[in-house]
Parts: C-alpha cells; sequence; structure tokens
C-alpha cells in the first residue's frame, strides 16, 4: 500500500484525499490544514485523520473542538507520496520540508513549471515522472487541452492548436472572485499562459491560446481549433474522442446545452459533489473544415486534475505504468457516464 499524505485541504485537495481513499493500492496517512472551518471538521467526521499545516495555529483547532493528529511535519514524515494542494505559490515555499523528510512531492498548476522536475499528465507522459521527487500536475484546462492533443497528435499529428478559453471567475466557493456583470479578457495578453503551459507537457506543439473571465463558477468552456496533419473526418475524430477514456463526448440526444446541465448530469449520475472528471465534449461542435478541426468542451475544474493526481503518485512511486495506473484510478473512481 502507499502511504499519501495531502497538504492543503481545500477546492483539490479534499478530492484527491477522497479518490486516494477509493483506490485499493493506496492508504490516506491524513490531511494538514491551516485552520478550524468546515471543511476541516468534516475530514474528521470523514475519519481522516487531521494534522496541523501551521504550528502557531494548532491551538484554534483545539478551541474549535476539533481533534489533531499532530504537526505537519509528522504527515510528511510518514507519508510515501505527498500531494500538495495549497493555493498558488505556497507549494514553491513548501518544498523544502518534503525535502527535509526525503518525501517526493506532488504540487499543482498554481506552481511555476520550473519548481518541479517534470509537469504532468497521465495521458501524456506519465513516463517522465517515473521516480521524480518533484512533480507538478498541471492545472484545470491544461489538463483538459493535453487530454485533447494526446490523441489527436497520434493519430494524425497536429500543425497548430489555437484554444480560445473561457473561464469561470471563481469556484462556487469563492465568494470573493468576479467578475460580477463584466467579460474580460483575462489575460490581456496574448497568448495566454495556457499555451506555454501545455507546452511543459508537448515541448513542440505549435499552440497560441487566448483566455477570458466570465460571471460563472461552473466550468470552463473551451473553443478549439486544430490544423491537422492528417486527413480526418469528423467522424472519425469523434470516434477517437469516444474511444479515449477521460473525454466524454456528450451525445446530441441528451440535449445538454452548457455547464448547468452538465453539473445537473453528474449530479443525477451520483457524481460526488457533481464531479466530471472528464473533458466534456460537444458531439455536434466536431466538425472538420479541409485540414481543420474544430469543437467545444467544457472542463470541470474542480476535478478533472484528480484522476490525474492518482495518477501521478503511482508515476512517482514507479507502482504502475500508465496503462495500469489509468485503468485502475478510473474503476476505482467509477469513470463513465
Ligand atoms: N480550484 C481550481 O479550479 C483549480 C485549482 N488548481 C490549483 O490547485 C492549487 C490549490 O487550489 P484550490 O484547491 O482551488 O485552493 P483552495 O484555496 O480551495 O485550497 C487550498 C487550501 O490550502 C490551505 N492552505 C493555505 N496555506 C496553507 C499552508 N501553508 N499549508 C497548508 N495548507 C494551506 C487553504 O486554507 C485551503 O484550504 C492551486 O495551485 C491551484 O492553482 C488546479 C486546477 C483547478
Ligand atoms: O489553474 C486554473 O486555471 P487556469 O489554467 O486558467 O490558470 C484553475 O482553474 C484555477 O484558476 P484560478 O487561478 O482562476 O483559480
Amino acid at each position: 500500500m502507499l502511504s499519501v499524505g495531502v497538504n492543503g485541504y481545500g477546492t483539490i485537495g479534499k478530492r484527491v484525499a477522497d479518490a486516494v481513499v477509493a483506490q485499493p493500492d493506496m492508504e490516506l496517512v491524513g490531511v494538514a490544514k491551516t485552520r478550524p472551518n468546515y471543511e476541516a471538521g468534516r475530514a474528521v467526521k470523514n475519519g481522516y485523520p487531521l494534522y496541523a499545516a501551521i504550528e502557531e495555529r494548532a491551538e484554534k483547532f483545539d478551541a474549535a473542538d476539533i481533534d489533531l493528529a499532530g504537526l505537519v511535519e509528522e504527515l510528511v514524515e510518514e507519508a510515501d507520496v505527498m500531494v500538495d494542494a495549497t493555493p498558488s505559490g505556497i507549494g514553491a515555499e513548501n518544498k523544502s520540508l518534503y525535502e527535509e523528510h526525503d518525501t517526493p512531492a506532488l504540487y499543482q498548476g498554481g506552481e511555476d513549471a520550473d519548481l518541479v522536475d517534470t509537469s504532468f499528465n497521465a495521458r501524456a507522459n506519465f513516463a517522465d515522472a517515473a521516480g521524480a521527487d518533484h512533480v507538478r500536475v498541471v492545472s484545470c484546462n491544461t489538463t483538459g487541452l493535453s487530454r485533447l492533443v494526446a490523441p489527436l497528435e497520434e493519430e494524425y499529428g497536429i500543425e497548430k492548436v489555437r484554444a480560445t478559453l473561457v473561464r469561470r471567475g471563481g469556484d462556487p466557493a469563492q465568494t470573493d472572485r468576479g467578475p460580477i456583470n463584466d467579460i474580460l479578457p483575462n489575460p490581456r495578453t496574448i497568448p495566454s499562459h495556457h499555451g506555454p503551459d501545455v507546452q511543459t507537457i508537448f515541448p513542440d506543439l505549435a499552440i497560441d491560446t487566448l483566455g477570458l473571465k466570465v460571471p460563472a463558477t461552473l466550468m470552463h468552456t473551451h473553443s478549439i481549433n486544430v490544423s491537422l496533419n492528417g486527413d480526418a473526418t469528423a467522424d472519425e475524430v469523434r470516434e477517437l474522442l469516444e474511444s479515449q477514456s477521460r473525454t466524454f463526448v456528450i451525445p446530441e440526444h441528451l440535449d445538454i446545452d452548457g455547464a448547468g446541465k452538465l453539473k445537473e448530469f453528474a449530479l443525477d449520475a451520483g457524481r460526488p459533489r457533481g464531479d466530471l472528471w472528464e473533458n466534456c465534449i460537444w458531439g455536434e461542435s466536431i466538425s472538420v473544415e479541409g485540414d481543420d478541426l474544430y469543437l467545444f468542451q467544457a472542463i470541470h475544474q474542480e476535478s478533472d486534475v484528480v484522476p490525474e493526481n492518482v495518477d501521478a503518485i503511482r508515476a512517482v512511486a514507479e507502482t504502475a505504468d500508465a496503462d495500469e495506473s489509468i485503468e485502475t484510478t478510473n474503476d476505482a473512481l467509477g469513470m463513465g457516464l
């Protein structure tokens, strides 16, 4: 059994913790939090050993009657692999903590690529993380783009990707985010950071990305154009994407017109928290004009990186190859809609 600790128990951390618990070959040795909020209380109710991420704040947990198992240093010492899911920039501050205990660590997409030995997407470059000490699971948007690029590159070759990312302003619980009533080019500079980030996974890929932010919390939406090298029809591309385990081609008859119905669909399917771990690609949008492929996909920012973190744990621990790990993760989570 692989012993896994999670430092930073927010949107991503709590989902990764639950996903680790679901795996047949992993044990969650604990989670670390800075403060005794509703998520900390739930962790304890779930039976997850809770560690204080900041020693000076440990007494706040006592005051809130929330039992602590210890300090984060003890968690790092006990874990075979740590998953750092703290806010952007904090992961970099935590790197020395993991090094002191000689514990390999995964970081999230908010950290810089040069913090780590390799950036990671299970479908595209699992093997690059074998035995690495520091690995970054790329962001939700980069994960969504990488899952699309990998099969297209293998099947046809790609001349260029152009992607416009309509980004949710914040997650549902992020009450301090916006915009509330605006449509923001974000970043205003072009290309956005997403293209270079995809190149941390596909160094030779030609890709330009543009970003916007809108008053929505549910999901991101990507408008994609891929200029392919090989001949393709829309039906062939659709079949290819349907054959991938983490791209869900939304059948037309479901009559799903946006992120709201997608979330409802996930809740009806019994998905935890209404999570959609897969890229959700509108079937009727898949079109080919000459060498150009076009499509729309929705990306559930809170959850698409979760199976990727689980796979990255096995990659650094070298306990499975890509296919074995992806299959185990998918089966344990209940992937498939
Ligand atoms: N929310 C999203 O849509 C996605 C986020 N990411 C990335 O995942 C990382 C985490 O993001 P979220 O889960 O959204 O953030 P979050 O704010 O929901 O959760 C972070 C948690 O870490 C805690 N924390 C803060 N300082 C800490 C410290 N020093 N030690 C331990 N815990 C600490 C916070 O209290 C919070 O519970 C970031 O790098 C972000 O860019 C990646 C993909 C999607
Ligand atoms: O990494 C993300 O988005 P990004 O790839 O658009 O930077 C996550 O959705 C978090 O984005 P945020 O920085 O808007 O919280």
